[in-house]
């Protein structure tokens, strides 16, 4: 276990300082490109400003073949690009590298940092099964952050796809200040657990629960009636653990992908109920699932609306008040108060939610 004070001090000299607060940098939908194809790659420049997060991607999706084409080109982009990655870009640019098994892995890393760590604001790590691998990625960021004579920490986050994972999920949270948050990869979690879906990510409708059968005049159970069943969610287990880790640690949760690009009703359920749960973003990995993260992740003007009166109606914010018909308290005013700050946010990065935040009337 490391040292708590270890948290103060940069892992290499010269390395820059760690944070001891994790930004809260609104990331509602994080965009996936492959830099590897030149169609997607020819759309990145005029994305920027429209989403909160891209991604390139040289994981998963990426063809063996072209993992050096996806990594040179991120680097181009990341250099070419205005506006993007770093402190004052209006989009965040992010990676996912591969895994730490494979044999790209390290190539990344060293041929990243250097290039483009300045504008590289967090990196994702695929497939972490413990705090050793977050360990591992820890050191080598400070020793090529050193050699490069960055200023600001890269931060990392984590890919929860495997069970070790999820059963390490607190100490994955807790092994390093640069730690942003988590996701979960439900292809390969469920690959994993030997989960019997082939889908990335959503329901399934074998996972239901159903109403109780009727009774007959006799009292006996009628189960052949007709009988309402209920789709439950396949990964609402994983999400809880992954809000109340996040939330322990001072980091964030983030749904992941939906695999069912032409399903934009069920996408957007999914993402809802992970934005209800405490999620703050999800991943979008085709262009019309931005829209759908970035409405659903802001919360609503009826939403902000009830929020404000309650914090008005509170007053110094103790004590108990009835608001249409209600109760509301010290407690439903933190509620409230989580979120006016999450308004407050994204109001600051995008001029039409501010518009209509700001024109709320509390009456
Ligand atoms: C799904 C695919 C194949 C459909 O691609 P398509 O070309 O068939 O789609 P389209 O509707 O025909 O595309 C329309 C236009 O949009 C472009 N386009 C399309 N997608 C994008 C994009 N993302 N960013 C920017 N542009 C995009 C595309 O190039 C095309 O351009 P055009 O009009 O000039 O011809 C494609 O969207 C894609 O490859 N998306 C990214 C997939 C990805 O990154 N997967 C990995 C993340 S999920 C994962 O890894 C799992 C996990 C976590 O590990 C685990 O659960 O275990
Ligand atoms: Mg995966």
């Amino acid at each position: 276990m490391r040292s708590a004070k270890d948290f103060f001090r940069p892992l290499a000299v010269g390395a820059p300082q760690p944070l001891t607060e994790i930004p809260a940098r609104p990331s509602r939908a994080i965009h996936f490109f492959d830099p590897s194809n030149e169609k997607m790659a020819a759309k990145i420049p005029q994305m920027v400003g429209t989403v909160d997060v891209l991604l390139g991607n040289l994981e998963d999706a990426v063809k063996a073949d072209n993992k050096v084409a996806a990594r040179e080109g991120l680097v181009r982009i990341a250099q070419e690009t205005a506006d993007l990655g770093g402190q004052s870009g209006s989009t965040q640019l992010w990676t996912r590298i591969n895994a730490l098994d494979s044999p790209w892995v390290l190539d990344d890393l060293t041929t990243l940092v250097p290039a483009i760590g300045d504008k590289l604001d967090v990196i994702m790590v695929p497939k972490v099964q413990g705090a050793e691998d977050i360990h591992y990625i820890d050191r080598i960021l400070a020793q090529l952050e050193a050699k490069a004579g960055l200023a600001r920490p890269i931060l990392v986050h984590a890919i929860l796809e495997t069970a070790r994972g999820v059963a390490n999920i607190e100490e994955i949270c807790g092994a390093s200040p640069r730690m942003q948050g988590l996701s979960l990869g439900p292809a390969d979690l469920a690959a994993d657990r030997r989960m019997k879906t082939t889908r990335v990510g959503g329901g399934h409708p074998g996972y239901l629960v159903r109403q109780d059968p009727p009774r007959g005049d006799d009292g006996t159970a009628q189960i052949d009636a007709d009988r309402t069943t209920y789709q439950q969610d396949l990964w609402h287990y994983t999400i809880a653990r992954m809000v109340d880790a996040c939330a322990m640690h001072g980091i964030y949760p983030y749904y992941g992908p939906f695999g069912d690009i032409a399903d934009v009703v069920a996408c957007e359920d999914q993402f809802r109920n992970a934005f209800l749960l405490g999620c703050v973003g999800t991943w979008s990995l085709h262009p019309k699932q931005i829209e759908i993260a970035n409405r659903v992740f802001s919360p609503s003007v009826e939403d902000i609306r009830h929020a404000r009166r309650v914090v008005a109606a509170m007053g110094d914010g103790t004590g108990a008040v009835m608001l249409d018909g209600k109760m509301e308290d010290d407690a439903s005013l933190k509620q409230c108060l989580v979120m006016v700050q999450l308004a407050e946010e994204l109001a600051a990065i995008d001029p039409k939610l501010k518009a209509q935040y700001d024109a709320i009337t509390l009456d």
